[in-house]
């Protein structure tokens, strides 16, 4: 469509209309917004960052990737309202201004696009990447297994056909190596925020090890400070901590990889729900869903322009 104000923030999207959204989003709101594009996919797909700004160069940064497992639909959905929440709310919203006076923002909206087109075609429930290699008969690596930080490790799995099968080598697919790229040539992003669902939890590193991380007391606070906030606007109950004692040990994840390389505030969210819906999550939960979770982001947001 022509513009963004005929978009249904409340429904959830092929890639086709998201891409046609973001073009759109940059165009209306080219003042603030601007799109990057950082790599293409296994399968050709442009990989496009949306870039928020008011000035300056190289400012310091907060990073927030959604969709990088393609089922997860109501992580690019939350994106998607989170970026014109962002837009609508500077030069209103106190944190938001104080963030965007100082700081960039990107977002990596679909993090996953053969994926995610994949889940629209032929299989909902798929979740990994679309990558193949020769002699190997099944499709696809974990893009959250994929990451240099205690690659191969326990959590992950070598055999191709599993869906935490974490690829051939670190950094093997394209839509992964993208953004190390992008971040590390950028050297200043300050915070990292990768969305998946479901599960209700807010966590940072580490996943490969149990070895808490060096402020984890200050991870801890800020992640109960900022489900404290979520909570307050639907009564949705999240748990928070590290991933490998919260959840599970997990290897060569993008959290662990954000902070080994000096990102100190790296999260992960699992939004709504707790396993009723799960990845089917109804579209009339994304506008509350991302609600919600705007509190926790501003929360992040507002420590890591603080510190
Ligand atoms: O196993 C995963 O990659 C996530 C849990 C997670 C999330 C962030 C860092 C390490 C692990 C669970 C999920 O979001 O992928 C849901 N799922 O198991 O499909
Ligand atoms: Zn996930």
């Amino acid at each position: 469509e022509r513009s963004t104000s005929s978009f249904s923030y409340s429904s959830y999207h092929t890639l086709e209309e998201i891409y046609t959204w973001i073009d759109n989003f940059a165009t209306e709101h080219s003042d603030i917004a601007s799109k990057i594009r950082i790599g293409y996919s296994f399968e050709n797909r442009s990989i496009i960052v949306l870039k928020f700004s008011t000035g300056g160069s190289q400012r310091p940064a907060i990073w927030i990737d959604t969709g990088i497992h393609a089922r997860e639909w109501i992580t690019h959905a939350t994106g998607i309202w989170t970026a014109r929440k962002i837009v609508n709310e500077y030069g209103k919203d106190r944190i938001v201004t104080n963030v965007l006076n100082a700081m960039d923002i990107f977002m990596e909206i679909v993090s996953n696009p053969d994926g995610f087109a994949f889940t629209h075609s032929m299989n909902r429930l798929w979740r990994k990447n679309k990558s193949s290699r020769p002699g190997i008969f099944c499709i696809g690596v974990d893009l959250n297994r994929n990451w240099k930080s205690g690659f191969g490790g326990n959590g992950s799995n070598n055999n191709p056909c599993s869906e935490t099968y974490h690829g051939p080598s670190p950094q093997s697919e394209p839509e992964v190596a993208a953004i190390v790229d992008f971040i590390t040539a950028h050297g200043n992003i300050k915070a990292l925020i990768s969305i998946h669902s479901y599960s209700q939890m807010l966590m940072y590193p580490y996943g490969h090890t149990l070895e808490p991380v060096s402020n984890q007391e200050e991870l801890y606070s800020l992640a109960k400070d900022a489900v404290q906030a979520l909570y307050e606007v639907h009564g949705m109950e999240y748990i928070f901590g590290s991933i490998s004692t919260t959840l599970y040990v997990a290897s060569g994840i993008t959290v662990d990889w954000a902070y080994d390389s000096g990102i100190k505030y790296s999260f992960s969210f699992e939004l709504r729900d707790t396993g009723h819906y799960g990845f089917l999550l109804p579209a009339a939960q994304i506008v509350p869903t991302a609600q919600e979770t705007w509190l926790a982001i501003q929360t992040i947001m507002e420590h890591t322009l603080n510190h």
